[in-house]
């Protein structure tokens, strides 16, 4: 069975994979100091909580925070006697190489989704990623990544309001019953939804105008549904996006890798 990792700015998720289905999912926070046996320790007493027969075997990581990787290896390492694939380095294959500007490290998450995305859907997405940043990933005809764009995350948007003034207080984000604000909270949610409604289907639309061609728009991330509630800006919403995209990253590499 597959250990499927997704280390994020604010989440790191584990999805263990049976071949067929994940058995369960489980989500902590991303702190770069946890001990292995720390994460062993969450991890076992979860597993054991869903009553999971998982024997692991194999264990693949995507983190868009460096520091955390080390752990995670000796993780995966002392509790499955396995060597981790850690999407982004070398030996790691990609079904398709990404075409960007020489020397640019792509955010592996975003490498994630383009064979994600483009395992279930073929060529020409754009994939709408909310986590701490918003991402837009273009996936080219051959499932390649050819660049995007990366927007401040919707909480990330609010907590830098409330950081900055003095007067505007933490608020978590909800659509708002009108765009005129009554109170300071409705305006500030008023501000960053509808201007986030904006973001989206400005840069969508702009991204298919520069390429004159039609894209379907697949989106991930808890806070999209938020969105998609609201207006149709999506085609698709995959909450297991990313952990689909793991899970062909793994297989690809098992069939590709001299053993
Ligand atoms: N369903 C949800 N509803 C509200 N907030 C959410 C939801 N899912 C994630 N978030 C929040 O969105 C932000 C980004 O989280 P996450 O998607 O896990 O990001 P990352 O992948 O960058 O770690 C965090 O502040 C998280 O608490
Ligand atoms: C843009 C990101 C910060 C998004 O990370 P996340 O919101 O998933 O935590 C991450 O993909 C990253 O660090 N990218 C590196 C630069 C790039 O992708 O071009
Ligand atoms: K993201």
């Amino acid at each position: 069975m597959l250990l499927a990792i997704d280390c994020g700015n604010t989440n790191t998720v584990f999805s263990i994979w049976d071949g067929e289905k994940f058995l369960c999912t489980l989500r902590t926070s991303t702190h770069h100091a946890r001990t292995a046996d720390a994460y062993f320790t969450w991890y076992s007493t979860l597993v054991k909580h869903y009553g999971i027969e998982a024997d692991i075997t194999d264990v693949i990581i995507s983190s868009t925070v460096p520091r955390v990787v080390f752990n995670l290896r000796v993780f995966a390492d002392r509790f499955f006697g396995c060597r981790p694939m850690v999407v982004g380095k070398p030996e790691c294959l990609l079904p398709q190489a990404p075409r960007v500007d020489a020397g640019t490290q792509v955010g592996p998450d975003r490498l994630v989704n383009t064979a994600g995305a483009f395992d279930r859907h073929g060529g020409n997405l754009i994939v709408v990623d909310f986590g701490t940043a918003t991402t837009f990933d273009v996936v080219g005809h051959d499932g390649a990544y050819e660049g995007g764009v990366i927007a401040p995350g919707v909480n990330l948007s609010l907590e830098a309001l409330h950081m900055a003034a003095a007067a505007l207080p933490h608020v978590d984000i909800a659509k708002p019953q009108r765009v005129v604000g009554t109170n300071t909270v409705a305006c500030m949610q008023s501000g960053v939804f509808w201007g986030y409604v904006g973001l989206v289907r400005e840069i969508c639309t702009r991204i298919k105008a520069e390429r004159d061609q039609q894209m379907m728009i697949v989106a991930t991330g808890g806070l999209a549904s938020l969105f998609q509630q609201t207006e149709a800006l999506f085609d698709a919403f995959e909450e297991d996006l990313t952990m689909h995209g793991l899970t062909v990253i793994h297989r690809y590499n098992k069939e590709n890798t001299p053993r």
